[in-house]
Order: C-alpha cells, then sequence, then structure tokens
C-alpha cells in the first residue's frame, strides 16, 4: 500500500572525477585506471601512457556525474525515494537548480494520489506553465524531471517491497497504461494500442520471468575499446573480456580512418567472426561523411552504427539508414534523444534498427514505457544506452520489464554495460555469465552510500577539496 505524503526534498550535485583517467571520454578510457575516483584522487600517476585525448572528440573529459534527488514523507517507515539523472560533471549545478524549481510540484503531495494519477503527474512537471518555455520536455529542465520522477518510481517500488521491474511487471496493464501521457503520439500509439500490447504481453509472463532469473538479460561490454587506447591495451582487455565470458563488444570510431580500420582489425582477429560487434562515432559525422565511413568499415561486420551524425537529425538518420541497411549495418541511437516524440518520429521515418532509450534522459519510467510500446509497434528492438554513473542500475529494470512483459523476445536485443562506479551504490548491479541478473532489493537500485555523495559532492566533498585548489594551478 502506498502511503505518506513527500515532506522533504533534497538534491545533490555529486561528481566523480572520471576525466582524471580519460574515463568514459569518447576518445579514451584507460580499464587499468578503472579504479575508484577515492584511488585516482590519491594516485598521481592515475592517467596511464595510453590515454591521449583526441582533440576531434566529442565528449572529451566527462566527470560522470549526477544530480542526486531524496524524497522523504510523513510516513513512520522512514523510506525515502532516491533519483538521478546523468551529467558529465560541469552544468550539474544547472540541473540541480532545475530540480529545485520543479519541487513545489511534489512537495506536500500524497505518494497515493501521485501514483493514481501519474499520468496528471507527469503531465503536470513537464507542463509547468513557465518552465516549460525552457523544455518543453528536453534539456535540462527535462533531465531534472526525469531525476525527481526516478524518485518517486524508486519510492514507490520500495513501498511495495519489489524493485521496479517487478512493480512494473505484476501491474494491470490498465495502471500501467495509466501512467503514460500520450500527448503527442496517438498518431502511432493510442491508449488502445498500449492496452492491447500489454495484454498480449500477459501471455507467457511468469515463464519469462523465470527464465530471466535464472539466465538474466544478455549485455554488451563497452569496456574494450575506447577510442585512443593502445594496440597492447586494446588486446589485453578483449582478452580478459573474452575469458570473462563476453560475446558483443562496442568500438568507438570517428577520428580517424586508418586509425579504425587498425583497431577493428585488431579486435575482429581477438573476437572472431561470430562475436557481435557495434561500432559507436558519438554524432562525429554530417550525413554523407557517416555513409562513406561506415562503408569503409563495414568489412568489419559491425551490428550497428551508434549515433552517426546529429542526434535531433531525423530524416539524416533515414537517409544514413537506407544506405546502410544494404551493407547489413543497422542505426542505433537514443542516449541523446529528447523525447517520445524525436523517437516517434525516428521509428515513424525508419531511421534507426536499434532503439537506445535512456533511464535518465527521457521522463523517467513513465516515457520509457510510452518509448518501450512505440518500439513494440513498430517491431524495432530496444537496446538500452547505460554506462555512466547509474545508468546500469537503472536501465537493467526497463528492459527486463520490456521483455517479460513488451517485446517478449531476445532476439537482436542487448542491453550496454560498462564497468564503473557501481560500489558508489547500495545495490549494485550484478552481472553474470555477461547478463543482468534481475535486480531483487526494492526500489529502483537509484540509492547511492551516503559515505560516497558525501565525498562526492560538488564542490565540498573530500574529493574535490583536495582536487579543486591542483586544478586551479
Ligand atoms: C560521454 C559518454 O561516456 C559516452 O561516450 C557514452 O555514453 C557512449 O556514447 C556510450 O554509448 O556508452
Ligand atoms: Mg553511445
Amino acid at each position: 500500500m502506498v502511503r505518506g505524503r513527500i515532506s522533504r526534498l533534497s538534491v545533490r550535485d555529486v561528481r566523480f572525477p572520471t576525466s582524471l583517467g580519460g574515463h568514459g571520454a569518447d576518445a579514451m578510457v584507460s580499464a587499468d585506471a578503472m579504479v575508484s575516483a577515492d584511488a585516482m584522487v590519491s594516485a598521481d600517476a592515475m592517467v596511464s601512457a595510453d590515454a591521449m585525448v583526441s582533440a576531434d572528440a566529442m565528449h572529451t573529459d566527462p566527470d560522470y556525474s549526477a544530480a542526486y534527488v531524496v524524497i522523504e514523507t510523513d510516513a513512520e517507515d522512514g523510506i525515502k525515494g532516491c533519483g538521478i539523472t546523468f551529467t558529465l560533471g560541469k552544468g550539474t549545478e544547472v540541473v540541480v537548480c532545475a530540480v529545485n524549481a520543479l519541487a513545489h510540484h511534489v512537495l506536500n503531495k500524497d505518494l497515493k494520489d501521485i501514483v493514481g494519477d501519474f499520468r496528471g503527474f507527469y503531465r503536470q512537471l513537464t507542463s509547468d506553465g513557465q518552465l516549460r518555455w525552457i523544455g518543453p520536455e528536453k534539456g535540462v529542465v527535462h533531465l531534472a524531471t526525469a531525476a525527481v520522477l526516478n524518485a518517486v518510481w524508486d519510492l514507490w517500488a520500495k513501498q511495495e517491497g519489489k524493485p521496479v521491474w517487478k512493480l512494473l511487471v505484476d501491474m494491470d496493464p490498465r495502471m500501467l497504461v495509466s501512467c503514460i501521457d500520450f500527448r503527442y503520439i496517438t498518431d502511432v500509439l493510442t491508449e488502445e494500442d498500449a492496452l492491447e500490447i500489454l495484454q498480449k504481453g500477459q501471455i507467457g509472463k511468469k515463464e519469462r520471468e523465470k527464465q530471466m532469473l535464472a539466465q538474466g538479460y544478455p549485455a554488451y561490454t563497452t569496456s574494450c575499446a575506447w577510442l585512443g587506447y593502445s594496440d597492447d591495451t586494446l588486446k589485453q582487455l578483449c582478452a580478459q573480456a573474452l575469458k570473462d565470458g563476453w560475446t558483443r563488444f562496442k568500438v568507438k570510431v570517428g577520428a580517424d580512418l586508418q586509425d579504425d580500420m587498425r583497431r577493428c582489425q585488431i579486435i575482429r582477429d581477438m573476437i572472431g567472426p561470430e562475436k557481435t560487434l557495434m561500432m559507436d562515432a558519438n554524432q562525429r559525422w554530417d550525413v554523407p561523411e557517416a555513409v562513406e565511413w561506415m562503408s569503409k568499415l563495414a568489412k568489419f561486420k559491425p551490428l550497428w552504427i551508434e549515433e552517426p551524425t546529429s542526434p535531433d537529425d531525423i530524416l539524416g538518420h533515414a537517409t544514413i539508414s537506407k544506405a546502410l541497411v544494404p551493407l547489413g549495418i543497422g542505426i542505433a541511437t537514443g542516449e541523446q534523444c529528447h523525447n517520445r516524440v524525436i523517437f516517434k518520429q525516428l521509428l515513424q521515418a525508419k531511421a534507426l534498427q536499434f532503439l537506445q532509450i535512456d533511464s535518465c534522459r527521457l521522463g523517467s519510467v513513465n516515457e520509457n514505457l510510452s518509448v518501450l510500446l512505440m518500439a513494440k509497434k513498430f517491431e524495432i528492438p530496444v537496446c538500452p544506452h547505460a554506462g555512466g554513473v547509474g545508468l546500469c542500475e537503472l536501465v537493467q529494470h526497463l528492459i527486463i520489464f520490456d521483455y517479460i512483459s513488451v517485446s517478449a523476445s531476445l532476439e537482436n536485443r542487448v542491453c550496454e554495460y560498462v564497468d564503473h562506479l557501481h560500489e558508489h551504490f547500495k545495490y549494485p548491479v550484478m552481472i553474470q555469465r555477461a547478463s543482468y541478473m534481475p535486480p531483487k532489493d526494492p526500489g529502483y537500485s537509484t540509492e547511492m552510500k551516503e559515505e560516497s555523495v558525501k565525498k562526492h559532492q560538488y564542490p565540498d566533498g573530500e574529493v574535490w577539496k583536495k582536487l579543486l585548489p591542483a586544478q586551479e594551478n
């Protein structure tokens, strides 16, 4: 039973100095240096010899960060809801401001009333008469919406004593549909369509849940082949990943064609012709350039090219897709897709073959539900974006639900995994045999260890106090 009135909302700016080791850069990440932020602070030589950051990289120096929201209620159970949205360091303070600007919509509300009319509540947050001008449903204000709503879902699931995926799986289809705002998407998905999909999804649900609990959801790794790795590091990481049972690998491309050719050859030689290779260009190319470049990389048989161009260029993606699908290469995109409307158009325009939802860019579970259902209608596989800080923790819930209750298929489906910063979460992801094992703890796996939050709070946490004076010099 849901209970309590939201009595407090706090939001903190939590940053991990991942840029010190090049972690997460589209240019370079050293897995040798995949040490905790604490270790990085004390290690002077933390940037490995092969840590070269290309000037061409899109995200050269990410400090994986989060606006971390905690909501409390006046109920006696003391249960708190935790929510995050993901950022790259600078600008987290802007998201924090936006969360504070939204807070009045949440404070003093009964949780029962929020979840009893979740569509209405979503609409209220996303359609604030003044704040929507700095969106609507995109950019900073939408990231803030995600953080707040992620906290509400965590609170709800904790009160129900279930992980979010299980809360969703057990929820009546009508209730699920009542969480979704269908505004702007009824030309492709009506409430009736959604209900029909979810009702069909009830068939065989029990078996699929059992299967997930036993085998987990298949994952791929992005940790081996960031740009800027020396060939030796690439080989070493690849060998280790193969030993650990990984069968799907993503490589960053796009800075230098000759370099890409060499690295793709190495990785293909290492993994063999059967294992899956994906490529990620992080928005680097213009449309004709994307086609030309990928035609040259086609011989390495990538399953997809991710973010070949601007994430806003729907028709550009369609053009690239038309040129590359005959070569056996699909287009994947979504980590910077603003909202369900853009996803709708990407689907309508046949601009993508793999849809990458993101748990912190879209408006939480509510908006992701609508995208999962649209993808099902178009029969496009969903392969979530994860990594960063906390993205794996959250998105596993959505994709496990998708398999059990919506898609009922694992064909061509795989969820991203990146191996860092999990140690800062109270309920970190569990990977077994290269698969996400369904979380068992109640909630959305969003809760961070208080000690980690305190240490990494920006700019006053211990980690940043040590780093900032050094950086100013
Ligand atoms: C800046 C980030 O680390 C990105 O490079 C990352 O999200 C990447 O696009 C991915 O697909 O994992
Ligand atoms: Mg990517």
